[in-house]
């Protein structure tokens, strides 16, 4: 059996009374894709950001290889390998599309600068984000300003970036939202290859059913800061408070 690699243990979180999170608890294993599903306002992109640190749980637990993460920032989670993209692009549109994705190349690398010599570094940064670029086919674009980008190739290059921090699980917000359907299918077998060459452990929040059924591994669905179901996708359509709550039928 693989390894638990992540883990969330009742996360409770709330907004000036609003129940995001409502005892949250799910185990990721090690080479999972793992798709966190449900209707608007679910408490998906919180949870996200309650597993990244960007948001501090109220109550509740995330302990990622074996370790409480209580306490640690965002970029303490990243050099751990515990990377993030956002629902919105998060990109610096001024900035080529090499220099963004060595910038998530060098979160990975800050945590040992010290202990190596500066070109060296640098060396490293620039190979991570090269073999990165090469392999999400965006070579072509490096030195082309972010911004300048279709939406579509913009979404594949935050998925570049955060890849070049090699992280051990990443965390994917919505990376399909307001592609075509080409688009989805590209960024998914970029996503099902990177899983298989790096062996990075994939979490993402997607509104696609479809896509999330035919890709994934194991399937958390939630309605109002609660989980319906966690299981395998076979299992999602026939749960009947999924069927309720998410499909909009009456079981
Ligand atoms: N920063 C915030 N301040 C106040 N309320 C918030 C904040 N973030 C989320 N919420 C509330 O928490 C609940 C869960 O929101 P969240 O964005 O996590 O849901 P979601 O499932 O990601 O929704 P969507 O699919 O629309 O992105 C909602 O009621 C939302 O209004």
């Amino acid at each position: 059996m693989s390894k638990t690699l992540l883990e969330a243990h009742d996360l409770h979180l709330s907004f000036r009374g609003v129940k995001a999170l409502a005892g949250v608890s799910f185990s990721v294993a090690e080479g999972d894709l793992f798709a966190v599903i449900g209707p608007n306002g679910a408490g998906k992109t919180s949870l996200l950001n309650v597993l990244s640190g960007l948001y501090r749980p109220q109550q509740g637990r995330v302990v990622f290889m074996g370790e409480d993460l209580a306490g640690q920032s965002p970029q303490q989670r990243v050099r751990k390998g515990l990377g993030r993209t956002f629902q919105n692009l998060e990109l610096f549109r001024g900035m080529t599309v090499l220099d963004n994705v060595k910038l998530g190349a060098e979160l990975a690398v800050g945590g040992y600068t010290d202990l190596m010599p500066k070109a060296q570094i640098e060396w490293k940064i620039r190979h991570h984000a090269e073999e990165v670029l090469d392999y999400l086919h965006l070579s072509p674009y490096r030195h082309v300003p972010a911004g300048a980008l279709p939406y579509g190739l913009q979404k594949r290059v935050e998925v570049a970036r955060a890849l070049a921090g090699r992280p051990k699980l990443l965390l994917l917000d919505e990376p399909m939202a307001g592609l075509s359907l080409e688009e989805k299918q590209d960024l998914a077998r970029f996503l099902l290859d990177a899983r298989r060459e790096w062996g990075v452990t994939l979490v993402l929040v997607e509104h696609d059913l479809k896509a999330v059924l035919e890709l994934s591994t194991g399937v958390l669905v939630m309605s109002y800061g609660e989980v319906l179901y966690q299981g395998a996708p076979a299992g999602v359509r026939e749960n009947p408070r999924v069927a309720e709550a998410y499909l909009g039928r009456s079981a």
